[in-house]
């Protein structure tokens, strides 16, 4: 046992440098000169997104409903030194909108390197009242618009061996309670990712697909929906921004944040999925929730 220990404990050690010193790092050259379009991007994660993507140097296209926020991001990512910025408003309930948005691409640019899927419509956290509508709403603008966007942008990300990034949630892999509705729409997009990210390597085509699993991050929204009911801490939008903007140009197939919370359930989910189920419901405030 002793000899056992003695001769696992520097292999493990060895492991784990090798792991620390391979990882791969974002050096921001990555992304200059890049045409970069961000979804969701007047407020939270996608905002930050655009704001780390003008820092590199990038050329943005951003897009939300809200034009008057939309304008004063472009604004400040001109500020912060992007190559270009635009925007789009309109919903993504329209759906003609996303080609527009990638139509806008081609004529700023004439070719796209990376798809930034972040958007979502307004959502709540409650038991679920059998409001199909809102059901059918969220798949629309939290799934079937990615995919429209993603079949509008595919030419030319293949033309450039560009990126697509996913953003996604810890609802679209295990089991949350008082989010049914979104955590559906957020399964949909891992089983649609996934399953094209699969026949694009099959078919050999050089278009990387990064699926973003995140835990709960400070967005204004979020506070708001879950501030009362959830008692973990969020972790910060700005670095949650970073992640994914380093997850997509590393071509990672997905990326982890909160790395280490979000990692450890996915461990649990398929050996004790009892045991994860009751973890998560006990980090929930219940009594605050509300029934409708
Ligand atoms: N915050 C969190 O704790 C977590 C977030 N995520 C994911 O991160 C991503 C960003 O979340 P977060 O930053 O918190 O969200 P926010 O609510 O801060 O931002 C949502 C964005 O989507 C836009 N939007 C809303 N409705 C529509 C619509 N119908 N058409 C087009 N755009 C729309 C909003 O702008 P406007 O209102 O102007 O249209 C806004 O720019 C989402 O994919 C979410 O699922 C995942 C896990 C946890
Ligand atoms: C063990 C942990 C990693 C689990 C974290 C679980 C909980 C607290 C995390 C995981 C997924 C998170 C929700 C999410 O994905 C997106 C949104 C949309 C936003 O507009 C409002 C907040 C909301 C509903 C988040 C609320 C907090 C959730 C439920």
């Amino acid at each position: 046992m002793g000899l056992l220990l003695k001769s696992l404990v520097p292999f493990v050690g060895l492991i784990l440098a090798l792991w620390f010193y391979s990882k791969d790092d974002l050096k921001p050259e990555m992304l200059k000169e890049k045409r970069v379009i961000v979804t969701g991007a007047s407020t939270g994660i996608g905002e930050q997104m655009a704001y780390h993507l003008a820092w590199m140097g990038a050329h943005i296209l951003v897009t939300a409903r809200t034009e008057a926020k939309l304008q004063k991001v472009v604004t400040q990512c001109l500020e912060l030194g992007a190559a270009s910025a635009h925007y789009v408003n309109g919903s993504m309930e329209d759906p003609t909108l996303a080609d527009d948005v990638v139509k806008r691409a081609k004529q700023l640019w004439g070719g796209l390197d990376m798809l930034i899927l972040n958007h979502i419509s307004p959502t709540y956290l409650k038991y679920f009242d059998g409001d199909v509508e809102h059901i059918r709403k969220l798949l629309e603008v939290n799934f079937l618009s990615y995919v429209a966007m993603t079949l509008s942008a595919l030419p030319m990300l293949k033309e450039s061996g560009g990126s697509i990034l996913v953003v996604s949630s810890t609802a679209g892999k295990f089991a949350i309670p008082f989010v049914a509705p979104y955590s559906a729409t957020k399964f949909a997009l891992d089983g649609f990712f996934s399953s094209l990210r699969q026949e694009l390597i099959i078919e050999k085509v050089n278009v990387s697909i990064t699926l973003c699993v995140l835990g709960h991050i400070d967005t204004e929204t979020a506070k708001k929906t879950v501030g009362h009911v959830f008692w973990l801490p969020p972790a910060p939008k700005e670095e949650c921004a970073l992640e994914i903007i380093k997850g997509g140009a590393l071509r990672k197939r997905e990326l982890y944040y909160q790395y280490f919370a979000v990692r450890t359930s996915l461990l649990i989910r398929d050996w004790a999925p009892e045991y994860l189920d009751s973890r998560t419901r006990n980090h929930f405030i219940v009594e605050n929730v509300k029934r409708s």
